[in-house]
C-alpha cells in the first residue's frame, strides 16, 4: 500500500535537512528519508569535527610561536580533549536524535532507511522493518551526497585504512601516518595530526597539493607544512599497499621505494551516492558522476537535487544555498535563481586558503582577457608585524575588458575570512577602479588585497 505525501527528501545532508524543515514549516506533508545520520557528512564526519581538530592544533602551533615573540611556553599536546569535544559537543557520540526531533518539531515526518526512486512521483524506502512505498504529488528532492572514493591501488582494499569517517573518531593518535591524497581533506587533517606530534607523510599523485587552488596557494601551504616537519611528496605513484600488525602500513611507490606508518588515511576525493537511487526509473543515468540541474535546482519533472551531487562545489554553503532555491521553486515563488559566479571556499590549513570565483587558469580557459595581481603577505605591514606564522599570498584575477575581478585567493592567517572582501567584489561586479578608492584599515591583513589590486596591469 502506497502512502500519499506532498514531498519526499531522500538524503538529509545540510541541504536536504533544510529543504525538509522549510517545506514542512510551509504546511506541506514532507517525508525526510535518511539511511545514516540526519545532518549528513558535515556535522558528523566532515566540516565540524575536522575544524575542532584544527582549532586545537592551531592553538598548539600559536603557543609554539611564543618564543619568537615574547617569552617561553611549554607545549604538551593531548588528543583526549579533542576526541571528547568531537564526541560530546559535535556529534553527540554520532547520535542524530536532536536533528530527527528538530525535523519532527518543524512538522516533518522521518523514516530511517535507504530511499530510491521507483518511477515518476514514486519513492520506495528500504527500512530495517521492511519496504515503505510513497506516492509523491509535489516533488522529490535528492540530497544523497558523497562517500569517500578509494582508489584501486593493489592491496589497499584489504587493509584497515581510515577515511574521514574513521579519522574523526580516533581516540588515540598513531605515531606515524601516511595521507593518501593532498586535497583539502588530506592537507587539513595532516597538519592537525602533525601538530599533535604525529609524523605525517602526504602522498599526492598530482604535481602539487591543493590542486583546485592557484599554484601560488599550493606552494605557500606546501612550504609552511614542510617547515613544520610534514613530508609532502607530490608526483608520486602508489603501486601497492600492504598491512601487517607491525610496522602497520607499507606503501610502495613507483621506482621501488616504500614508506611505512602506523596509520593510513585515504583522502583521495569523493564519489557521489547516485548509483543505487533508481535514477533510471525517471530516465536519468545512474552512472553519471553528477546530476544536471537547472537554475531552480530541477533535475527532472517534479524532481530537484541539491548539494554535492550537483557538482557545483562540494561545500556545505553550496548545499544550503541550493536548498533555499529548491524551497522557493517547490513553493512556486520567484527567484533569484542559482548563480555560481562567486562561489567562495576556505581550506583550513595554516595558512588558510580562501578563494572565490575563477582561478587565473579557469579565467583564461573561459576566454577572458585576464589581468592578475599578487602580493606576498609577509611584505605587508600586518604580515611583517605578525612575524612567526605569516606565510601568505594574495592573488586577484580580473577581466581586463569589463574592469572587474572574476576571482581571487587569500592565503594567510585568517585567509578564509579575508576572502569575504574579494567575494563581495566578484559577486557584485564592483569595478576595480572603485575598489582602488576604498579605505583599507591599517594595519590589517586585508590591506594586502589593495596591494594586489594595485599590481593589476589593466
Ligand atoms: C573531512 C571533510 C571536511 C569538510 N570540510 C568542509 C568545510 O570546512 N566546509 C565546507 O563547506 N564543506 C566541507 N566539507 C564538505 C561538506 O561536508 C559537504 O559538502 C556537505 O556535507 C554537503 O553535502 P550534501 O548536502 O551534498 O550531503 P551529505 O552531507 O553528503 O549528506 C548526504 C546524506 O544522504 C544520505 N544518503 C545517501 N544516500 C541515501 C539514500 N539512498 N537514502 C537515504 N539517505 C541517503 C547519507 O547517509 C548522508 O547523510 C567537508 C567534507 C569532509 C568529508
Ligand atoms: N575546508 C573545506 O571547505 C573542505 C575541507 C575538506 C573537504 N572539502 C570538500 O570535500 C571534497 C573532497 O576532499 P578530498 O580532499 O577528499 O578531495 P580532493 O579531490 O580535493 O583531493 C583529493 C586528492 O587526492 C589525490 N589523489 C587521488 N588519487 C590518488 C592516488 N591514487 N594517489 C595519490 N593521490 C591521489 C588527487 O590528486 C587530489 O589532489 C573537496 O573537494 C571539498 O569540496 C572541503
Amino acid at each position: 500500500m502506497s502512502e500519499s505525501i506532498d514531498v519526499a527528501v531522500i538524503g538529509l545532508g545540510p541541504g536536504g535537512e533544510h529543504v525538509a524543515a522549510q517545506l514542512a514549516q510551509a504546511g506541506l506533508t514532507v517525508l525526510g528519508v535518511e539511511k545514516n545520520l540526519v545532518g549528513g557528512e558535515c556535522p558528523y564526519y566532515g566540516c565540524i569535527p575536522s575544524k575542532m581538530m584544527i582549532r586545537a592544533a592551531n592553538a598548539l602551533a600559536e603557543a609554539r610561536r611564543v618564543p619568537d615573540l615574547g617569552g617561553s611556553v611549554e607545549v604538551t599536546p593531548d588528543w583526549t580533549p579533542v576526541a571528547k569535544r568531537i564526541s560530546d559537543e559535535a556529534t553527540d557520540a554520532w547520535n542524530d536524535q536532536v536533528a530527527v526531533d528538530r525535523l519532527i518539531d518543524n512538522g516533518g515526518r522521518f523514516t530511517r532507511g535507504h530511499g530510491r526512486l521507483a518511477g515518476p512521483g514514486k519513492v520506495v524506502v528500504e527500512t530495517d522493518d521492511g519496504t515503505e512505498e510513497y506516492d509523491v504529488s509535489r516533488g522529490v528532492v535528492l540530497n544523497v551526497g558523497t562517500s569517500p572514493a578509494v582508489p584501486p591501488v593493489p592491496g589497499l582494499a584489504n587493509t584497515p585504512y581510515w577515511t574521514n569517517r574513521d579519522v574523526v573518531q580516533v581516540k588515540n593518535l598513531p605515531d606515524t601516518m601516511i595521507v593518501l591524497g593532498g586535497g583539502a581533506i588530506g592537507c587539513e587533517i595532516a597538519q592537525a595530526f602533525a601538530r599533535f606530534g604525529v609524523q605525517v607523510t602526504i602522498l599526492e599523485v598530482a604535481d602539487r597539493i591543493l590542486g583546485p587552488e592557484e599554484p601560488e596557494a599550493s606552494a605557500v601551504v606546501a612550504e609552511a607544512m614542510a617547515a613544520e616537519g610534514i613530508d609532502v611528496r607530490v608526483g608520486v605513484q602508489i603501486t601497492r599497499v600492504d598491512h601487517t600488525p607491525r610496522p602497520g602500513f607499507t606503501v610502495s611507490l613507483d621506482g621501488g621505494s616504500a614508506i611505512a606508518a602506523g596509520a593510513l588515511l585515504v583522502a583521495a576525493g569523493r564519489r557521489t551516492n547516485l548509483s543505487d537511487l533508481g535514477l533510471d526509473s525517471v530516465g536519468l543515468d545512474p552512472s553519471a558522476r553528477f546530476l544536471d540541474t537547472d537554475e531552480q535546482m530541477r533535475a527532472g519533472d517534479n524532481l530537484w537535487a541539491v548539494g554535492d551531487i550537483t557538482g557545483k562545489g562540494l561545500f556545505t554553503h553550496v548545499s544550503m544555498y541550493q536548498a533555499e532555491i529548491a524551497v522557493r521553486s517547490i513553493l512556486g515563488k520567484d527567484g533569484p535563481w542559482a548563480d555560481y559566479t562567486a562561489v567562495s571556499r576556505a581550506t583550513f590549513t595554516d595558512p588558510e586558503v580562501g578563494s572565490v570565483g575563477l582561478t587565473e587558469a579557469q579565467a583564461r580557459d573561459a576566454g577572458i582577457r585576464v589581468a592578475t595581481g599578487s602580493y606576498q603577505l609577509p611584505y605587508s605591514s600586518r604580515g611583517w608585524i605578525h612575524k612567526s606564522g605569516n606565510h601568505g599570498v594574495i592573488k586577484v584575477v580580473a577581466d581586463a575588458d569589463r574592469g572587474v575581478l572574476v576571482g581571487g585567493t587569500t592565503v594567510g592567517p585568517s585567509g578564509g575570512e579575508m576572502i569575504g572582501l574579494i567575494a563581495t567584489a566578484v559577486h557584485a561586479a564592483v569595478p576595480v577602479s572603485k575598489l582602488l578608492t576604498m579605505h583599507y584599515a591599517y594595519p590589517t591583513f586585508h590591506r594586502a588585497i589593495e596591494n594586489a589590486i594595485k599590481e593589476l596591469d589593466m
